[in-house]
């Protein structure tokens, strides 16, 4: 397990305190995908980079398996490390390398014998799916190569953990998904925990069950990536999850309503799971005095579990309305009013 408990971290420059981070806590346990989210500047990297003590706390602990790693000894330090892999937006590959050499690096710098080397960045190479590229050059290989190669190199000391900072966000969506697949096997195959940052909600979506939320170096929200996306509470992470799971009226719809003199009002409904075969809107129509008219409808998956989300105008007077809404939250489903 990593946690982190009430870490700050304030950098000065030209003495003026920047801070990157205030009072962070925050668990992930084994084998979670862990994904933090937030704009430029939020906090991110400098959070992961805590992991493996590329930076240090001003406040707070940071453990891992229990133990305080900015209170280990230079060697113990150095053995924690083997145990953390790490991939970068670009790539930081050896130029003049090979890719079979890039790999080989840490495997080196341990002092492994090269019969061993060669069968472990063999298998490397045949895991990341690269093995014809093995003595090709950096610039020979596309983005998404360049990124497998630096996934094998993280991988090469075999550790229990793997840090991502912003890895997918220097390719193109097709190739992204070839990597987020690949990090999915990682954490499934390998039994590897994961923990991303990005600001690229698609990443969270695709690749996380696990989330949270920075924003100016504070966690705003955390959960599950299905409880976040399904229900957001701050602002930030509604904009976030807007973008893959829409949920407003579209402005033509809006226009035609503020022109529509019937009474009525506007509500939301977030359906999850299996409540979204239930068929609730024949229901409405058929028991209650009041007509509907959809807004607005989008089904999505989430960690393989569908999350609906239907606008409804609901034509008809205050009574019915609340009838309607009880009716709604007797089967659980969530609702908000929704005003234009
Ligand atoms: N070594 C440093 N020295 C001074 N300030 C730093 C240093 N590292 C980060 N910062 C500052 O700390 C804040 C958080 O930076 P950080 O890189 O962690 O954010 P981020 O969310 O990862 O953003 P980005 O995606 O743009 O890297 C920023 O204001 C940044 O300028």
């Amino acid at each position: 397990m990593i946690k982190f408990t009430d870490i700050s971290k304030t950098f000065i420059v030209k003495k003026q305190e920047i801070h990157a981070l205030q009072h962070i806590s925050l668990e992930i346990q084994d084998g979670d995908i862990f994904g933090v989210i937030g704009f430029s500047g939020a906090g991110k990297s400098t959070l992961l980079r805590m992991v493996n003590a590329l930076e240090s706390p001003t406040e707070g602990t940071v453990e891992i398996n229990g133990r305080d790693i900015n209170k280990l000894s230079f060697n113990e330090l150095r053995k924690v490390r083997k145990d953390i892999g790490m991939i970068f937006q670009q790539f930081n590959l050896l130029e003049s390398k090979t890719v079979y050499d890039n790999i080989a690096i840490p495997l080196v710098l341990k002092r492994m014998n090269k019969a061993d080397i060669e069968k472990r960045v063999s298998q490397l190479l045949d895991f990341v799916e690269l093995a014809d590229k093995r003595n090709a050059y950096p610039a020979q290989l596309s983005g998404g190569q360049k990124q497998r190669v630096g996934i094998a190199r993280a991988l090469s000391t075999d550790p229990s953990i793997l840090l991502c900072d912003e890895a997918t966000s220097a390719l193109d969506p097709e190739t992204t998904d070839s990597i987020l697949r690949l990090l999915e096997k990682i954490n499934k195959t390998l039994n590897i925990t994961i923990l991303v940052v990005t600001h690229e909600i698609n990443v969270i979506q695709h690749l996380c069950n696990q989330v949270a939320v920075m924003e100016r170096g504070h966690i705003v929200e955390t959960g599950s990536v299905l409880d976040v996306f399904s229900n957001p509470q701050q602002n930030i992470t509604k904009r976030f999850v807007r973008n893959v799971l829409p949920d407003t009226i579209p402005a033509s719809v809006a226009a035609k309503l503020k022109e529509d003199t019937r009474h009525y009002k506007i509500i939301k409904l977030r359906f999850l799971g299996d409540n979204v075969e239930e068929n609730i809107l024949y229901y409405i129509n058929k028991h209650f005095s009041a007509e509907t008219n959809m807004l607005f409808a989008s089904v999505n998956e989430l960690q393989k579990t569908v999350v609906g989300i239907f606008i409804l105008q609901i034509i008809g007077d205050n009574t019915e309305f609340d009838k309607i809404t009880a009716y709604i939250s007797e089967h659980n489903i969530q609702w908000q009013e929704v005003t234009l």
